[in-house]
């Protein structure tokens, strides 16, 4: 990476501005889960044993400018202080006097808190006036969100440009193994592509096609290439105004010798829920009535193979409608096959993040990524703006 990061710096004494991503899950008022916040700890851990007066920023859900109670931080600051053994001082403004107070308060290897950034209009709208004002508190500037990197926003670009700035550890370590999965891949490369929606996968489907040796498709999105071939699917998902785009990515396959792969079989259901009738059918055999919702026993085989054979693997997308039991199996067997295969094994964030949780298999992944949208869009070949605003080596 050519960007400065935290070895860079020194930060001894120094009041650090660290933008973390502690957009977890709530229920009343409490963290259900802690994964974002655990992320972040070598960083935090780092600035504090280096003697940094720490000041943490994160957004929580979206606000969109206004104060709203459950958005508040203090939970994920209780959370914190639980993780990290120590006090953890909230404020409930995101910059101004009573913050200003709270950090001249502050002693070296003490950590802050601020509020809900996005309780401020400005910080969507990367808004000058708040990036300076969020300067303002510090005298460096750490970026370990990296899933909130995609976007341009007053804490993740803005302040970078007012401070001296570097990534924190987990950024660069999203970015060493998604980055060095893309350039220089150990071989076989296998990207594994599902979920529901063909329009959003079509930039990180065009990108793997360059890099790739299979590229296997499952999820909804897969019955708008099998239509697109020629049979029929039934009540099944299709983006119909995207059949053409899916002839061209298995002509493109073709033409550059990646193994593109399709379901050859499907669990379909005559109705969308879990007590449907259901039954195993081959891919030209989809009944006109009904729907399919996850891929069949032949193809979870043939996955999982490919998967087995492979050096690494980058997953993004569920295989079926995976939230229903009935319909897991097919995400199971390749989230199995991932945890098993001796191949590095990447989960880009979003639903299959989830669904290996769910499944108990995270800990047996080599990297789940704390970005969805992020290791998407890192995916397709963007470059991420709160990356790019930070300082170059
Ligand atoms: N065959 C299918 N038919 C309808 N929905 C599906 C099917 N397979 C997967 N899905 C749904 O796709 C959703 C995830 O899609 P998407 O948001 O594109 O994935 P991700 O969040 O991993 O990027 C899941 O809620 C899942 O239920
Ligand atoms: O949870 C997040 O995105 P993700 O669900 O795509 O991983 C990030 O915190 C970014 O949040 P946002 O999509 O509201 O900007």
């Amino acid at each position: 990476m050519n960007k400065k990061t935290l070895q860079d710096l020194d930060v001894k004494g120094k009041k650090v501005f660290c933008r973390v991503d502690f957009n977890v899950p709530m229920k009343d008022g409490e963290v259900t889960d802690d994964t974002r916040i655990r992320a972040a700890l070598p960083t935090i851990n780092y600035l504090t044993e280096q003697g940094a007066i720490v000041i943490l920023a994160s957004h929580l859900g979206r606000p969109k400018g206004q104060v709203v109670e459950e958005l508040r931080l203090d939970p994920v600051a209780k959370k914190l202080s639980e993780l990290v053994g120590k006090d953890v001082t909230k404020t409930d403004a995101v910059y101004g006097e009573e913050v200003e107070k709270a950090v001249a308060e502050l002693n070296e290897g003490d950590i802050l808190l601020l509020e809900n950034v996005r309780f401020e209009a400005g910080e969507e709208k990367n808004d000058p006036a708040l990036a300076e004002a969020l300067a303002k508190l510090a005298d460096v500037y750490v970026n370990d969100a990296f899933g909130a990197a995609h976007r341009a926003h007053a804490s993740t670009a803005g302040i970078a440009e007012k401070l001296p700035s570097a990534a924190g550890l987990l950024m660069q370590k999203e970015l060493d193994v998604l980055g060095k999965a893309l350039e220089n891949p150990e071989r076989p490369f296998t990207a594994i592509i599902g979920g529901a929606k063909v329009k959003d996968k079509i930039n990180v489907i065009d990108n793997f096609l360059d890099k790739v040796d299979n590229l296997i498709i499952g999820g909804g999105l897969a019955y708008t290439f099998i239509k697109a071939q020629g049979h029929e699917i039934g009540k099944s998902l299709l983006e119909e105004d995207k059949m053409d785009l899916a002839n061209e990515f298995i002509e493109k396959a073709k033409a550059k010798g990646v193994n593109f792969v399709l379901p050859v079989d499907v669990i379909v259901a005559d109705d969308f829920s879990e007590t449907a009738n259901t039954k195993a059918v081959a891919i030209d055999q989809i009944p006109a009535e009904w729907e399919a919702l996850d891929i069949g026993p032949k193809t979870r085989e043939i996955y999982s193979q490919i998967v087995a054979e492979s050096k690494l693997i980058i997953w993004n997308g569920p295989m079926g409608v995976f939230e229903l039991d009935v319909f897991a199996n097919g995400t199971k067997a390749v989230a199995n096959a991932l945890a098993e295969t001796a191949g590095y094994s990447v989960i880009g964030g979003g639903d299959s993040a989830a669904a290996v949780e769910k499944f108990g298999l995270a800990e047996k992944m080599d990297h789940v990524s704390t970005g969805g949208g992020a290791s998407l869009e890192f995916m397709e070949g963007k470059v991420l703006p709160g990356v790019a605003a930070l300082d170059d080596k």
